[in-house]
């Protein structure tokens, strides 16, 4: 299995609409992004399928790895990873459905518990959050620098950093234990395709 360390990019409708969805997740592919999750809340099960599926091809090609947020039977599908939330159903059932290789994700929000848990229902990543005010998810519960270093100390998987992330903000969550960065506005809030490239080289080389 490939080492879970770099910049995670989460697509968001809204940010990509209009055609942008491909190009600009095409960008930060090739700017470095080692994991893409496909984040669409709509009700559009043809859509979602049609877009995970072309999404799919763009990180065969470029050596990344897809995520679903949400949808593990969507997941199980493509043949590619999941992402859950506290209430987006059960971790040990997404685990027995996708099987031992599949990537899964799980949203620990501020809470060393929770990732306990998600450790114990074969989670391959903890993620905490948000770390800063958010644009996307201005309600998500807070997480603290000092809860990511616990984190680091306590668990031995790799460990995502959501919320608010920025340039200015990233290097100091790296410094702290991050193995990964999620971001979505200050990737893909961008007025074209090669400014997301050059925003996914900066994330990426943190890691370097
Ligand atoms: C990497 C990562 N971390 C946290 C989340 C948030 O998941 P969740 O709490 O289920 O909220 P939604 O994204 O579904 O609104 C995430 N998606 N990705
Ligand atoms: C989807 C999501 N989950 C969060 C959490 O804290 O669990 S914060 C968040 C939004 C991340 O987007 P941005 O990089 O634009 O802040
Ligand atoms: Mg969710």
């Amino acid at each position: 299995m490939k080492t879970l360390r770099g910049l995670y990019a989460i697509t968001d409708s809204q940010l990509l609409d209009g055609g942008r969805l491909l190009p600009y997740v095409e960008a930060a592919l090739r700017g470095g992004a080692k994991l893409l999750q496909y984040r669409d809340k709509s009700e559009d099960a043809a859509r979602r399928l049609r877009q995970a599926e072309a999404l799919r091809e763009l990180c065969l090609r470029h050596g990344a790895q897809l995520i679903i947020n949400d949808d593990a039977e969507l997941a199980a599908r493509l043949g590619v990873g999941v992402h859950l939330g506290q209430s987006d159903g059960s971790l040990a059932a997404a685990r027995a459905l996708l099987g031992r290789h599949a990537l899964l994700g799980a949203t620990c929000h501020a809470q060393l518990e929770l990732a306990e848990q998600a450790r114990q229902e074969g989670a391959s990543y903890i993620a905490f959050g948000r770390f800063f005010n958010s644009q996307t998810k201005p309600g998500a519960p807070a997480a603290t620098l000092e809860l990511l270093e616990q984190a680091r100390a306590r668990f031995r998987l790799p460990i995502v950093a959501i919320g608010g992330v920025t340039l200015d903000s990233a290097p100091e969550l790296v410094a702290r234990g991050a193995s990964m960065v999620a971001v979505i506005h200050a990737l893909f809030a961008a007025d074209s395709a090669a400014e997301v490239e050059r925003r996914a080289r900066a994330f990426s080389a943190l890691f370097d």
